[in-house]
């Protein structure tokens, strides 16, 4: 199944991708400029929920909602209700899945509700339907998996990756593309995990990007220059240009690296392993199949022995002449290996567009209930403010 959702991340069909997320991400940049406030005081984790979610209902299942206007639209009210990790029933069965999942199984534990199952699966089955009546092809993920399971879709597999940002993982696409016997749930199924993969660690992301431009007045304002110098004369801006901002892929590399939204992630032993020690102290840490081992994604990055100042908001860190000191496995934003992140590429670009088109018209300025520093979260598996990103948007040249 990866590798055959693996080539909806590949140049061209990023590209294609691009142009929708472009459109969204202008239409939430001019939601606000019509605004007459000086500075306008929002809470940013609430318009950048919207606006994944937007992407990712047109990129992923093909569908056009716009959630600044119509704020109560069903694919949204779903989506949220789905994605929400604080409630703690949903906590502990997720606990329990990766604990032990055959108990999970077992007992037949479910991560979401019914309503929340039925909706998605009603709503890819309609577009399936209607599609297929119209002989209507789309670049979207929905469109990929109806082609894989005809057999189509291969040729994108072939197709090289140009790597237009730093943190974007390493992508194996040249094996086991296969025909896949995929019923309607199974396609429901796969287009929903981008869904719940995608939306909160995106938006949290994000949230995180802009609370640190809003309090780094010198790196906002080095980026807006950066987006002024590529904008441009009218209309939207390419892929390339995006692709080709070094400064905007410095501070989100930064952002990715400083607030690591997945704060671990874990891996299965298949094979017995000793781990020798390195310090006279310490004993071998012998390994066993089946056991699950944690790899602390957060406590790796802000470890002053891998991050001078681990503290400190410092793209500088990911200039070209400092990456190349960067060791990757002390970095993995988005994972190691054949199951690191499927969506890298995409969520990168999700973020770049968001933040070309804001900056363009506005600074991001600290309010009253700006939080310095950030309260994280105690209450949330995936890292997050307390009391979300109340920020501002002040219109530039004012
Ligand atoms: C800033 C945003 C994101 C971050 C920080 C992030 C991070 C991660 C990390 C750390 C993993 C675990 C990788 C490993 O264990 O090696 C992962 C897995 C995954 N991510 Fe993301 N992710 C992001 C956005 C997305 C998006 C937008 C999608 C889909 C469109 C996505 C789909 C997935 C999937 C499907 C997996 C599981 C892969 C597998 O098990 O084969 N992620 N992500």
């Amino acid at each position: 199944m990866r590798a055959t959702l693996s080539p909806s991340f590949t140049s061209s069909k990023m590209k294609s991708m691009f142009v929708l997320i472009c459109n969204i991400a202008e239409i939430y940049a001019q939601h606000y400029v019509n605004k007459k406030d000086k500075i306008i005081e929002i809470d940013f984790k609430d318009i950048l929920a919207r606006y994944t979610n937007d992407v990712i209902a047109n990129t992923a299942f093909g569908i056009q909602v716009d959630s600044l206007t119509d704020r109560e639209n069903e694919f949204y009210v779903m989506g949220r209700d789905s994605t929400n990790f604080s409630k703690p029933w949903r906590k502990f069965t997720i606990f329990i899945f990766q604990a032990f999942p055959s108990i999970a199984k077992l007992l037949g534990l479910k991560i979401l509700p019914d309503k929340v199952n039925d909706f998605f699966l009603n709503l890819v089955q309609d577009t399936i339907r209607m599609r297929e009546e119209q002989n209507i092809k789309r670049p979207d993920m929905l469109g990929l998996l109806m082609e894989a399971r005809k057999g189509q879709g291969k040729e994108f597999q072939t197709e090289k990756i140009e790597e237009a940002s730093f943190a974007a993982v390493k992508e194996h696409l040249e094996e086991n593309y296969t025909k896949l016997d995929l019923t309607d749930f199974d396609i429901a199924s796969q287009v929903f995990v981008f869904f719940f993969a995608g939306f909160e660690t995106v938006s949290t992301a994000m949230c995180f990007m802009a609370h640190e431009l809003a309090i780094n007045a010198d790196v906002q304002r080095r980026l807006i220059e950066e987006i002024d110098e590529n904008k441009p004369a009218s209309g939207a801006p390419s892929y390339e240009i995006i692709a080709n901002m070094e400064y905007l892929d410095m501070v989100v590399s930064e952002t990715l690296r400083k607030w690591p939204i997945n704060i671990a992630t874990d891996r299965v032993v298949t094979k017995p392993y000793t781990i020798d020690p390195e310090l006279p102290s310490e004993q071998p840490l012998h390994l066993e199949p089946n056991q699950n081992v944690m790899i602390p994604i957060f406590a790796i990055r802000w470890d002053p022995q891998n991050y001078e100042n681990p503290e400190k908001f410092d793209p500088e860190r990911f200039s070209s002449e400092n990456r190349k000191n960067i060791d990757p496995y002390i970095y993995i934003p988005f994972g190691v290996g054949p199951r690191n992140c499927i969506g890298s590429r995409f969520a990168l670009l999700e973020m770049k567009a968001v933040f070309f088109y804001l900056l363009s018209y506005f600074e991001i300025v600290p309010v009253e209930k700006t939080n310095v520093p950030i309260k994280i979260s105690k209450s949330n598996i995936t890292l997050t403010s307390e009391n979300g990103f109340p920020l501002g948007l002040k219109r530039r040249n004012q």
